[in-house]
């Protein structure tokens, strides 16, 4: 496994937060994390780039416990994509996304053709390549979001943990970075609320529920009527898409 989660147990505040979660993620695949508000999701994804420490329980990249590694080894191969990331202000599009080259760079190494390469390559992949002098400031919600998107990608890395890629995008930005996230050599784990980007998208998905995985598999396995309804507390109908064959789900008024 390219990302093995065992056991993991995580708390704060008293509350058990992340309550026994075992997850595993073939390399290069994609598994959408799916959960209500507050049911563990982006301290899942904490804990996998050690922002946290597990409390009790093992995460591996490969065959190692990021317990034993250093952080920058960590950094090396590990982009997150943060929710609401900030960023200071008086800074550039190119500044931003030069970012993602530092683990990669010693103290005193210079700025290296392979660096701009892969900037280079990270904001053509968001649809950015024009915009480098842009002040961050001045960008939308939905182009700060794609340059964030940018650093980690800029970082090349192995494993991607994106916690909702989505927001603030409008739907061709959504399809599309969701799409590159999927073709993506990195294996990723995307924290999403939209049930059907999820179905279209992901290889695999693991709906977390106060905290424990209560389900996982493909798409299909997980997205029942009856899970739906457990989980989120709302009725739906779902059926197979006759133009891309994944599920789909139809919410229900009635
Ligand atoms: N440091 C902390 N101290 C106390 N409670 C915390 C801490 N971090 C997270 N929590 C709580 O843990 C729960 C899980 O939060 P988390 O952000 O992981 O959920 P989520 O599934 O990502 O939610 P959302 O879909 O709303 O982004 C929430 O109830 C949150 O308030």
């Amino acid at each position: 496994m390219s990302i093995s989660v065992r056991d993991v147990h995580w708390s704060a505040g008293g509350l058990m937060i992340v309550d026994g979660i075992s997850i595993d993620v073939a390399p290069g695949k994609t598994l959408g994390l799916l959960g209500p508000n507050g049911s563990g999701k982006s301290s899942l994804l904490r804990l996998i780039c050690r922002l946290r420490n597990v409390k009790s329980g093992v995460i591996a990249l490969g065959n190692t416990d990021i317990a034993a590694m250093a952080r920058l080894d960590i950094a090396r191969r590990v982009a997150f994509v943060e929710q609401q990331a900030t960023t200071e202000a008086q800074v550039t599009v190119l500044d931003v996304v030069r970012l993602g080259r530092t683990p990669h760079r010693g103290p005193l190494s210079p700025w290296s053709a392979a660096d701009d390469a892969a900037v280079n390559a990270a904001l053509r992949q968001v649809g950015m390549p024009e915009r480098t002098g842009q002040l961050w400031h001045t960008l939308s919600g939905g182009e700060r979001q794609r340059v964030h998107i940018a650093r980690a990608l800029a970082q090349t890395p192995s494993e991607l943990l994106l916690d909702e890629p989505t927001n603030h995008l409008d739907i061709q930005h959504q399809l599309e970075i969701l799409s590159l996230v999927a073709r993506l050599p990195a294996t990723s784990i995307i924290a999403l609320h939209d049930l059907n980007l999820a179905a279209m998208f992901c290889d695999t998905l693991a709906v977390l529920h106060q905290g424990k995985v209560v389900a996982a598999g493909t798409p299909e396995d997980v997205l029942t009527e009856e899970l739906i309804a457990n989980v989120f507390g709302v009725r739906a109908y779902i059926e197979r898409s006759a133009h891309h064959g994944r599920q789909h789900v139809h919410y229900r008024l009635d």
